[in-house]
């Protein structure tokens, strides 16, 4: 889980920021998550799976962790936790109805209350002793960084089973985790052929494999007794950046430090609170400040930070229902065209503030659009004779212009508008046409098994373009308002015009 806003906050952490090509809005408070720790020294590059071994990679599992609702490991760790120094709790996990398994309040619980205090021997960090310490002193000497090196801790403490001291947090780990990771590439095109978060998600996976890649190459082939192909395969890899996406904290009062918290880790997310996980210097544990009272037999909620739908279904497998996440977003591709007569002058400009010279993504809220994608917009559509803005506009686009953020170009603006309106009709025209087939879409599979898999996939799918629909619906409603505003008020002031000429003659 990763920090989502602010020093004081601590969420459940993806980490390939670097990946996310959008640019963030600028007056949003920056989502200053973990840095791109993806270990690639040297990068590899794989092609993702093909629809032929689409089956073989979407039912693989490792043989460690437990089916994602399963209770049984669920006691097992919440006994193994108290002896090993977990204080008496105020929850128990529990099935639920959000999130399968969760902590609910077992008793009354005040608003401003800390809970959890969870002692730092029962914190999974880059620092943890390795059943096999010998692995854990190669990978340090390889200057293995936090991610990759916990990922293969994990995986590293799983296959010793009896002798780690995780055993009992492993065996509750989902076997699967939901996560996007584990659809396979045929999947993604199909389910999420008119969302951004499909690029987010290839990128995301070839990421993995390359960090694998890497690390095989580079360590893991030289030390075959220490890592064995039968345990540290791309398989196992992607169950543990599986777990890591959707597990992991950022813990700001820890110097920044990410780390996998038992039990704190059982929590779900809700977008409607507004409480972190940290660390708590006073009673030296990690604990989280409730922001609302809780009585007995109601789950209690965490925010994983302020993400919106396609991030949540990213790194946790989830969509919230449509219209109860207050930061979603989806990201409206833009590129210049390629007929522009100043073509060649505004890719250079682009690329002096390292924008991307094929297209680029900003994220719309239903609140609004930035004032990045305004900026690119102006770009896109000023004539040959405003060539000497084009890296201001640039460098406003990129959100790297700390003196003038918030350009104005009122003689190209009702251009830049429709330029932006076009973008976003075209998008839901992708949204329209998935939403619309998506009923009678053919789900193709030989087992109960697939099927519910399928069904599940879409219906994912399903919920994550209905609210990035709903987003860019809202978007359209006020473009074409303010177009229709400017456009009328330029028929009344040549009207008025028109008439004063009449008077006079
Ligand atoms: C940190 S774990 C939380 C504990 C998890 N429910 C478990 O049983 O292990 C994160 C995972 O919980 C689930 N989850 C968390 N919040 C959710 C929500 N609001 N709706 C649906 N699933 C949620 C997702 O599967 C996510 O990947």
């Amino acid at each position: 889980m990763a920090e989502a806003s602010g020093l004081f906050s601590a969420t459940l952490t993806p980490c390939f920021n670097s990946l996310n090509k959008t640019i963030p809005f600028s007056h949003f408070q920056s989502q200053s998550q973990s840095q791109p720790i993806i270990f690639r020294k040297r990068p590899i590059h794989c092609s993702l799976s093909t629809s032929d071994t689409a089956k073989s990679t979407a039912t693989q599992t490792v043989p460690w962790g437990c089916d994602i609702d399963s209770l049984e490991n669920a006691s097992a760790l919440q006994k193994w936790l108290s002896e090993s120094g977990l204080p008496p709790q105020k929850m128990a996990i529990e099935r639920v109805e959000v999130g399968e398994r969760g902590l609910v309040a077992s008793k009354n619980i005040r608003k401003g209350e800390k809970l959890l205090f969870v002692p730092p021997s029962l914190v999974i960090t880059a620092d943890s002793e390795w059943s096999c310490a010998e692995a854990g002193k190669v990978l340090k000497q390889n200057s293995v960084p936090d991610w990759p090196l916990l990922a293969t801790y994990l995986i590293s403490e799983a296959s010793q089973m009896k002798s780690s001291r995780w055993r009992n947090y492993i065996s509750a780990l989902p076997r699967q985790p939901y996560s996007l990771l584990y659809w396979t590439r045929a999947e993604l095109d199909r389910y999420l052929e008119a969302s951004q978060i499909r690029e987010r998600a290839i990128e995301r996976i070839t990421d993995v494999i390359g960090t694998y890649n890497d690390l095989r190459l580079r360590i893991f082939s030289n030390y075959p007794h220490l890592f064995p192909e039968e345990v540290f395969n791309i398989e196992t890899f992607k169950w543990s950046f599986g777990i890591l996406f959707s597990r992991l904290v950022r813990l700001p009062s820890m110097d920044g430090r990410v780390a996998l918290v038992p039990w704190a880790d059982m929590m779900n997310h809700s977008c409607e609170v507004d409480t972190f996980l940290d660390y708590d210097r006073p009673s030296k544990g990690v604990v989280f400040t409730t922001d609302r009272p809780y009585e007995p037999g109601e789950q209690v909620y965490i925010s994983y930070g302020k993400k919106s739908n396609g991030e949540l279904l990213l790194s946790y497998g989830f969509v919230p229902k449509e219209g109860t996440n207050p930061s979603d977003s989806v990201e409206l591709s833009l590129s210049l065209k390629k007929s522009d007569k100043c073509y060649k002058e505004k890719l250079e400009a682009l690329r002096k503030y390292e924008l991307s010279t094929r297209s680029q993504c900003f994220p719309i809220q239903i609140t609004g659009w930035p004032v990045e994608l305004m900026a690119y917009a102006y770009l896109a559509v000023s004539p040959p004779s405003m060539s000497r803005q084009f890296k201001e506009m640039s460098a406003a686009a990129s959100n790297k212009n700390t003196t003038k953020k918030d350009l104005r170009y009122p003689e190209i603006e009702e251009q830049a508008l429709q330029f932006i309106l076009d973008a976003c009709e075209s998008s839901l025209s992708k949204y329209n046409k998935f939403l619309q087939s998506s009923g009678s879409m053919d789900l193709d599979v030989t087992s109960p098994k697939q099927l519910n898999r399928r069904l599940f996939l879409k219906q994912l799918a399903v919920d994550l373009c209905t609210s990035e629909r709903r987003i860019l619906f809202r978007t359209q409603y006020i473009l074409r308002r303010r177009l229709r505003d400017i456009r009328s008020g330029e028929l009344r002031a040549l009207r008025l015009f028109d008439g004063l000429r009449k008077l006079f003659n």
